[in-house]
């Protein structure tokens, strides 16, 4: 397996006595969409200033291109591309000039903008003023700016929030298609788990600081509830069948419900039909993304 983008190590940061992340292990494999999900307050923007050099750890430590941060600050910020708070402008200067002045800054090449903005799809808008933009806009020029120089690692934090959904639909649109087109890794983060459900690979869900879980979409889709739900008379006869041939059963109310076993519902139906059980209801449930995301928050998902 190829070197992890980002690994950290125990890594906590503490202000004061209050300890914000506790322990973080993360795990960002490159070419990977990751998404760091968590809710308001849970340590995800200070895991992220801590990444980028901005505060430092209180213990534990970051490699990141397989190399410690600590001792390679420099040469490893400068193949980082980053938006983490609402991107700042000069309203009053064109998406071009904004960008002529951030090459300038960073010592890059003038015609490292064309490309930029070719990526952000912002090119026919280069002569418009800032101040002129949409938000939408604005978040694909903060990208944009984070792409100057051709960065390995792009880090972005909630870059959709405040969007209305054709901003985030033209950012989601944006963040999808960079792995590919620009051979660059991703970290977003987000408290929305349904946004992250349609643009990470990965994810990793940060609660009161702590990393609760880390892994593939479908590994947290695993970690849900199935069931398989039946109405079935007589229900006594039904029950002890279904318990004969090895199944555990529940009622509820008035059904029978069968959780989390490998089980066919058409078998099911055959088999009860087969010794005279009337089968009145047949359904099968999953817990959603967000009722297992709740659930792993300590919130109950409503029923
Ligand atoms: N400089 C600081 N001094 C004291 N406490 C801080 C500081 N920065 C963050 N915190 C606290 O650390 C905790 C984590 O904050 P953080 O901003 O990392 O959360 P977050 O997951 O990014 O939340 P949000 O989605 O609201 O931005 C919060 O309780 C916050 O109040």
């Amino acid at each position: 397996m190829s070197t992890p983008v980002i690994q950290t190590h125990q890594l906590c940061k503490s202000f004061g006595s209050f300890q914000a992340v506790h322990n973080l292990n993360l795990t960002v494999k490159a070419g990977h969409i990751y998404g760091f999900l968590g809710p308001n307050g849970a340590g995800k923007s200070t895991t992220i200033r801590m990444l980028l050099g901005l505060i430092r750890p209180t213990a534990g430590h970051i490699e990141i291109f397989g190399t410690s941060l600590q001792s390679n600050r420099i040469p490893i910020l400068r193949q980082i591309g980053s938006m983490v708070e609402a991107p700042s402008y000069y309203g009053h200067l064109t998406a071009n000039e904004n960008l002529q002045v951030s090459c300038k800054l960073l010592g890059l090449p003038q015609t490292e903008i064309d490309r930029v903005l070719e990526i952000v799809r912002l090119i026919s808008s280069r002569h418009k003023l800032v101040k002129a933009f949409s938000l939408g806009m604005k978040q694909r020029l903060g990208i944009a700016q984070a792409l100057l120089g051709s960065p390995k690692l792009l880090i972005l934090d909630e870059p959709t929030n405040g969007l209305d959904p054709a901003g985030i639909h033209e950012i989601r649109a944006l963040i999808q298609r960079l792995p590919q087109e620009s051979d660059i890794t991703i970290l977003l983060s987000s408290h929305l788990l349904s946004e992250m459900e349609l643009m990470a690979s990965d994810l990793g869900i940060i609660h009161q600081g702590r990393l609760i879980f880390q892994g593939s979409i479908q590994s947290l889709r695993d970690k849900g509830k199935s069931e398989l739900r039946l109405k079935a008379y007589p229900s006594e006869k039904a029950t002890r069948l279904l318990e004969e041939i090895g199944l555990r059963t529940w009622l509820r109310n008035d059904q029978i419900i069968l959780q989390n076993q490998q089980i066919d519902p058409a078998s099911i139906n055959q088999f009860l039909i087969h010794h005279h059980i009337e089968v009145s209801h047949l359904s099968q449930y999953h817990d959603s993304l967000e009722d297992i995301f709740l659930t792993l928050t300590g919130k109950e998902p409503q029923p």
